[in-house]
């Protein structure tokens, strides 16, 4: 596992884009082989999409030939509701970017048969040969997409109940009302987003110190799902400074010096 340390949230937002943006210009992506890229929702990721948006405007980066999969969806929570995930992909991110919009999958929340939605999602990835880079951000429980502490390490595609940290975690977005929350959602699983040939999650802020210290320090362990990117062979976590509060101090060093001679994303993008 790379952890990139950045300054701050800014700095790790353009850091991420310009990650994004070159591996997508990396893989020359055309209609008949498209980039497949996983999608997180949350604030985390907001700077990230902002930055993405400026990188697509200024002819850097296109979308045309990206194919998207959204992590989760909360379920009963009518599409066009303002904090359903899809109303937040489309008005953070799709809106702004050339993106086919028949290229976006966002998991119906609304299904009829909520067990069989899982499945068809997990059979269209497969249809495309599965996700070439799954982006993510994580919860203060170190949740990875709604991958609530408990969830199996090989989880795939299914229901999951929200534990009251999420809900209370997310009530910032339904007027600080808990329960105006959704308690339950449609998520990929942690084997989900593990069979991604890459992954890449944003950590930032000081509510995340202790996540990002199990996720790096603590073992595998289905109580902090993002510890399951240890075994992942190409992931990275890119991190603000205020996120590394609870890290040892000779980790904290070990990967900023084992980084420093790392290529800097930007590096590769045409200007
Ligand atoms: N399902 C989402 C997660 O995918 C996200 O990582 C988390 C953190 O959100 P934020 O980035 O706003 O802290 O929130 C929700 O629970």
């Amino acid at each position: 596992m790379r952890l990139i340390i950045e300054p701050d949230y800014a700095n790790v937002s353009q850091w991420a884009a310009n990650y994004v943006a070159a591996r997508i210009n990396e893989y020359s992506p055309s209609a008949e082989r498209p980039f497949i890229l996983g999608l997180p929702t949350g604030s985390s990721p907001l700077g990230m999409y902002r930055n993405l948006i400026e990188l697509n405007k200024k002819g850097v980066v296109s979308f045309k030939n990206v194919v998207t999969f959204n992590m989760d969806e909360y379920i009963g929570l009518p599409k066009d509701h303002p904090e359903s995930y899809h109303s937040f992909m489309w008005n953070n991110f799709f809106g702004h970017i050339d993106i086919n919009p028949e290229n976006v999958n966002i998991l119906n929340g609304n299904a009829e048969d909520l067990a069989a939605e899982c499945e068809r999602y997990e059979k269209k990835i497969k249809s495309y040969g599965g996700i070439n880079l799954f982006l993510g951000g994580i919860g203060p429980d170190g949740h990875i997409a709604f991958n609530e502490p408990g969830s199996s390490l090989t989880s795939r595609t299914r229901v999951k109940t929200l534990t009251q940290d999420t809900i209370i975690a997310n009530s910032r977005f339904f007027n600080n009302d808990v329960n105006q929350v959704p308690k339950t959602a449609l998520t990929v699983g942690v084997g989900t987003v593990m069979d991604a040939r890459s992954v890449l999650i944003i950590v930032n802020g000081h509510n995340k110190a202790r996540a990002l210290k199990h996720g790096v320090e603590g073992g595998i362990s289905q109580m902090w799902t993002i510890s399951a990117l240890q075994l992942h062979p190409y992931s990275i976590i890119v991190c603000d400074d205020d996120a590394t509060a609870e890290l040892k101090v000779g980790t904290y060093k070990y990967f900023l010096d084992i980084e420093k001679d790392n290529i800097d994303p930007a590096s590769l993008l045409k200007k």
